[in-house]
């Protein structure tokens, strides 16, 4: 049996970056720029007013006091028609392109309109370029505004609509399907009779992918019949991932591992020193040009939980361009003493135990079918094989939930 770390090293060796697509912008969030963008616009497109006022000659402000010939007025989106000439001003808004002629704007606070287009104004300080953005100052045409590799979020969807780039070019999301495998199963909006569960893991499944940037696909269930898996695990081949859940150890009806290999899915590890979870299947399909990699998780609600955060979710984020440090674990300090006692690296669900989200308490779990214990997790702690006794302040690995 292998261990967590020859695992995860299994897994980098065999998951790969997916080729770049292009998407629309609006989808990109989280994805990985495939492509240098430059500008196709000067940013601000004129030298722009940044105050509600009167362009005006700043020389003509010398003094602090004028009384100036108000000869147009230019709101956001038109152009000036008139030069300002000294002794006059142009009324003009926020946004809006400075008339030629015009060297500073003048906050409408500081002015009072007389009669006869006209306007007194009281200003000190009135320099040239007073209260003006200049031309190109955020942004000129042809220079870089986002470097291939940048991660995308909100903002960056903001800049790209800037300079017209409605659609770009990523790392696209990761096609993930779930299949949850077991004859116990009914759906979840069905009462279960007599020897029945509902399918808590192919939901959990479904929403930890999204979670981790994938994109999910429900295949539903299948029973343990070898048509309906082979069935559904031939569609499920079809994505970049995917995940089946149940059937991967011992029992009479696990055939999950030899239909996949009846489908060219090559094994690359069964079994993980782990607990929960020891039963992960991981192997991998190349078929003309395609790859799939596919994990059979643990039936064991907690099992499949863990072993998705483990190993699942960093196949998702290598084939979808997250750096090595983007993939490491935190570190985090138990809180009080703990005796831990079993033979595999076990994967023990925690709690804070302060607001700052420094130190970590041992939950009250009794094991791999404790799924609802773990809705007051926050994280995992990582403890080693063999009892032992561990002390308040001891540092341990940890895996956020
Ligand atoms: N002889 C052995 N027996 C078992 C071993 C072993 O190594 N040798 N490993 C144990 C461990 S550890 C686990 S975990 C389980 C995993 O078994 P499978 O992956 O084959 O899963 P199943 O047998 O189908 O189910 C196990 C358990 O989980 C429940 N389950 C299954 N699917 C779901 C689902 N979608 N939602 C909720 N619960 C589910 C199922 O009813 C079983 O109770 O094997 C041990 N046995
Ligand atoms: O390792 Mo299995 O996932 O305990 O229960």
């Amino acid at each position: 049996m292998i261990s967590i770390t020859e695992a995860l090293q299994l897994i980098d060796q065999h998951a790969a970056q997916l080729p770049p697509q292009q998407v629309a912008a609006l989808t990109a969030i989280g994805c990985l720029l495939a492509e240098e963008v430059a500008s196709d616009v000067d940013s601000p497109p004129h030298d722009k007013a940044m105050m509600d006022g009167y362009a005006v000659v700043a020389a003509d402000l010398a003094s602090g006091v004028a009384e100036l010939e108000v000869i147009e007025e230019i709101t956001a989106g038109n152009m000036p028609t008139k030069a300002v000439a000294r002794s006059q001003a142009a009324r003009i808004m926020t946004g809006a392109p400075i008339p030629s002629g015009a060297d500073a704007v003048v906050m409408i606070e500081q002015t009072q309109p007389l009669e006869n287009n006209r306007v007194r104004i009281e200003a000190t300080g009135i320099a040239t370029g007073k209260n003006i953005m200049p031309k190109a100052s955020s942004l000129a045409c042809g220079v870089t505004v986002l470097p291939s590799g940048k991660r995308l979020r909100a903002l960056e969807v903001g800049v790209l609509a800037e300079v017209g780039r409605s659609e770009v070019s990523v790392v696209p999301r990761p096609r993930v399907a779930v299949l949850s495998t077991g004859d116990e199963l009914v759906d979840v909006t069905e009462k279960p009779g007599p020897g029945r569960i509902r399918n808590s893991n192919g939901p959990m499944l479904l929403a930890q992918i999204a979670a981790a940037g994938g994109v999910a696909e429900n295949l539903g269930i299948a029973r343990d019949v070898r048509e309906e898996l082979t069935e559904k695990i031939a569609c499920g081949l079809e994505a970049d991932i995917l995940v089946l859940s149940g059937g991967v150890s011992a029992g009479v009806l696990d055939l999950v591992p030899s239909v996949l290999a009846q489908q060219q899915v090559t094994q690359v590890f069964h079994k993980v020193h782990l607990k929960p979870g020891k039963p992960i299947w991981f192997g991998k399909r190349d078929v003309d040009g395609k790859t799939t990699l596919v994990f059979g998780l643990p039936g064991n609600p907690v099992g499949s939980l863990v072993c998705f955060e483990l190993f699942v979710r960093r196949a998702i984020g290598i084939l979808a361009g997250l750096t090595s440090n983007e993939l490491q674990s935190a570190e985090v300090t138990l809180a009080e003493t703990f005796t831990h006692r079993g033979d595999r690296p076990t994967m023990f669900p925690a709690r804070w135990a302060d607001a700052t989200q420094q130190t970590a308490l041992p939950l009250a779990w009794k094991g791999s079918a404790d799924l609802a214990a773990m809705a007051s997790a926050d994280l995992l702690l990582q403890f080693r094989a063999g009892d032992a006794e561990y002390r308040a302040g001891d540092r341990l690995a940890g895996l956020i939930l």
